[in-house]
């Protein structure tokens, strides 16, 4: 089965067809959806149902896959990955600190904007241009086999171009009205230690994402809860996180979206200014990066055991309708054979930018580790 899904991977790849297959965190499916032709879909009024691929800008369009055809198949990790060290050091090309002073310099720009009270907290990125060997095909697959608990894609559209990643970040799952998302930031090196301490720094902002989307969230649902904060791997990096549910009011997932993308997490607070000095001071397009990604609106028939006695034996179907949408981060375009990578992290008044620089050098590892392999 998985074998027929590779080949048919491979078959639409050949014949520059869109497609995109993805798995996710936890799970062991594999989904594949292939569309026929090469038409550039877009969403809408986000009542339109397939695989949705959203940039960081929200001015640019969403793309759609439709769901024309969808295959699945299980996926098992293969031997040989399974004992891999992704805590290992990676190995870095000369040229990747050509964008070191930048870097720096952009951190320290913000910093000032920061002392200045033009806003509180902005996330600046970067992008690493590198060769890779192998397909992107087989870099899926070690997608799969490296980063269990990640949303792993692979998604191409001839008009847009083909992009991998592995991303720890739910921006939101919607289940008829009930929805799930949650504050992810502050990092750290992975160091075999699952409750590590944390600096106030990442504590207060993560906090600041959390509060946010408690804010944005309060008139929009209603049972709104807030978990703990806990501290979750991903991969050879750490995080802290906080679980946010709900009950919309109304179903309306483009207003839902309009306030939760993009997230202090990976945009700023207030959003508008972080964007706007994002846009001026980052010296390349995001993109997709820092985008979302995922299923819309997809029915789900759900087997239920029936609560009469008399009709005991009897399951009933529901149809579900359901949305998982995932913030696209540790991830990567392909184009000929030079991959770009993306990273970034939050820069708040107390910021260090050496320790910024070396916050995005760890975050490159996700992606490295499977080109450098
Ligand atoms: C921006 C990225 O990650 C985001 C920023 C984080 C941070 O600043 O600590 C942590 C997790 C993500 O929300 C990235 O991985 O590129």
């Amino acid at each position: 089965m998985f074998q027929q899904l590779l080949q048919q991977i491979e078959k639409q790849l050949l014949e520059k067809k869109p497609l995109v297959v993805y798995r996710k965190p936890g799970q062991k499916l594999v989904k594949g959806i292939f569309q026929s032709d090469t038409k550039l879909h877009h969403c809408s009024d986000f009542k339109e149902t397939g695989f949705v691929f959203a940039p960081f800008d929200e001015k640019d369009d969403v793309v759609l896959i439709p769901l024309e055809e969808v295959v699945e198949a299980q996926f098992d990790l293969s031997a040989q990955h399974n004992h891999q060290d992704i805590t290992a050091p990676i190995e870095y090309s000369p040229s990747e600190f050509d964008g070191r002073n930048f870097h720096l310099q952009l951190v320290s720009k913000a910093i000032k904007e920061i002392e200045k009270g033009t806003f509180k907290k902005v996330v600046l990125s970067r992008q690493i241009l590198t060769t890779y060997q192998g397909t992107p095909l087989q870099l899926f697959l070690k997608l799969l086999n490296t980063y269990t608990d990640a949303f792993c894609y692979m998604w191409y559209h001839p008009k847009v171009g083909l992009w991998l990643g592995a991303t720890p970040e739910v921006l939101v799952s919607i289940q008829n009205k009930n929805i799930q998302t949650m504050s992810l930031a502050g990092t750290q090196p992975y160091k075999g230690e699952p409750n590590p301490e944390w600096k106030n720094k990442d504590i207060e902002e993560q906090a600041m994402v959390t509060d946010y989307i408690t804010e944005v969230l309060k008139s929009m649902v209603t049972q709104l809860q807030i978990s703990e904060t806990e501290s979750l791997r991903a991969g050879s990096l750490m995080h802290l996180r906080t679980k946010i549910t709900g009950r919309l009011k109304d179903l309306d997932i483009k207003k839902l979206l309009k306030v939760l993308h993009p997230t202090p997490a990976v945009g700023g607070m207030p959003k508008n200014e972080a964007y706007l000095f994002i846009k001026a001071n980052e010296n390349y397009n995001r993109e997709f990066y820092t985008g979302y990604l995922g299923e819309l609106n997809f029915k789900e028939e759900i087997a239920r055991a029936s609560n009469n006695r008399n009709i005991e034996n009897k399951a009933y179907r529901a149809i579900h309708t359901k949305t998982d949408l995932f913030v696209n981060l540790r991830s990567m375009q392909l184009e000929d054979q030079t991959a770009t990578i993306y990273i970034g992290g939050g820069i708040t008044i107390d910021s260090i930018p050496e320790q910024e620089w070396e916050e995005t050098v760890n975050k490159s590892a996700t992606m490295l580790k499977v080109i450098q392999k």
